[in-house]
């Protein structure tokens, strides 16, 4: 199983008042499959993922990706992983505005272990055209296109994606979904997202539903729709 986890908790405290924001998930992801997760706001989804993703940490439980315990990772350790395995998607897409295209994407290119090619990635993204332009030059979905290539290029094992299609319309949603998928199926990396959109989760393999801190409802689709088929 490339992911994973058992009785996973989570609190944060604030001044005298603790609030359990994981009360015990047990998740499972096959590796090269594309994972959902669903739930209200609040339910504890980003902070599930950035456990996942090494950026904050479990209070207890087991969170394996890849043969790796990623509770028990030092510092350091936690830090590596993150950069070299983990590919981050975000609403927003925290491009370097005085950066072209090609120059945000490098960034990232040259602190990773084995990058991928640069032009093919751009190629893969749909965006070879537009590498020497800044991002204000770009569309949203454009923009969204290079922070995918920018989370690919160092070839991760694991892609989170936190609602990647949030802040786009309805067309640029679905191709930005169809990359997601093309990523999948190109390069094998595992997905995990994050969405409040009930019908993206016809395209995962696995989809998980969380509410206040536990998982209520997990389910398997054996045939994963085509994201060009889905319709909201
Ligand atoms: N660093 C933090 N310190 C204190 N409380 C936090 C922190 N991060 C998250 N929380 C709280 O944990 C709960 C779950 O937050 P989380 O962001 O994981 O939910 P979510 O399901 O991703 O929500 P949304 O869909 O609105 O993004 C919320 O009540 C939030 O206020």
């Amino acid at each position: 199983m490339f992911i994973h986890i058992l009785n996973l908790k989570k609190s944060y405290q604030s001044g005298v008042v603790t609030t359990e924001v994981l009360k015990g998930i047990e998740m499972k992801l096959e590796k090269g499959g594309i994972g959902v997760i669903l739930g209200p706001s609040g339910s504890g989804k980003s902070t599930l993922m950035n456990i996942i993703g090494g950026i904050d940490r479990g209070d207890s439980g087991s969170v394996v990706v890849d043969g790796i315990e990623v509770n028990q990772l030092d510092d350091n350790k936690l830090t590596t992983y993150r950069r070299e395995q983990i590919g981050f998607v975000f609403q927003f897409y925290n491009l370097v505005p005085s950066l072209t295209v090609s120059e945000n994407i490098e960034v990232v290119s040259h602190i990773s272990h084995s990058p991928l090619n640069m032009d093919e990635v751009l190629e893969a993204v749909g965006i070879k055209d537009k590498k020497h332009r800044f991002p204000r030059e770009l569309s949203g979905g454009e923009q969204q296109r290079v922070s995918i290539a920018r989370a690919i290029i160092k070839n991760p094992k694991l892609l989170l994606c936190d609602e990647p299609t949030g802040a786009l319309d309805y067309s640029t949603s679905r191709s930005i979904l169809q990359l997601l998928q093309q990523v999948n199926e190109k390069y094998g990396t595992t997905i995990l997202m994050i969405t409040h959109n009930t019908a993206i989760a016809a395209m995962a393999d696995r989809v998980f539903k969380l509410r206040s801190g536990e998982i209520v409802a997990e389910s398997v689709n054996q045939i994963p729709v085509p994201a060009e088929r889905i319709e909201w």
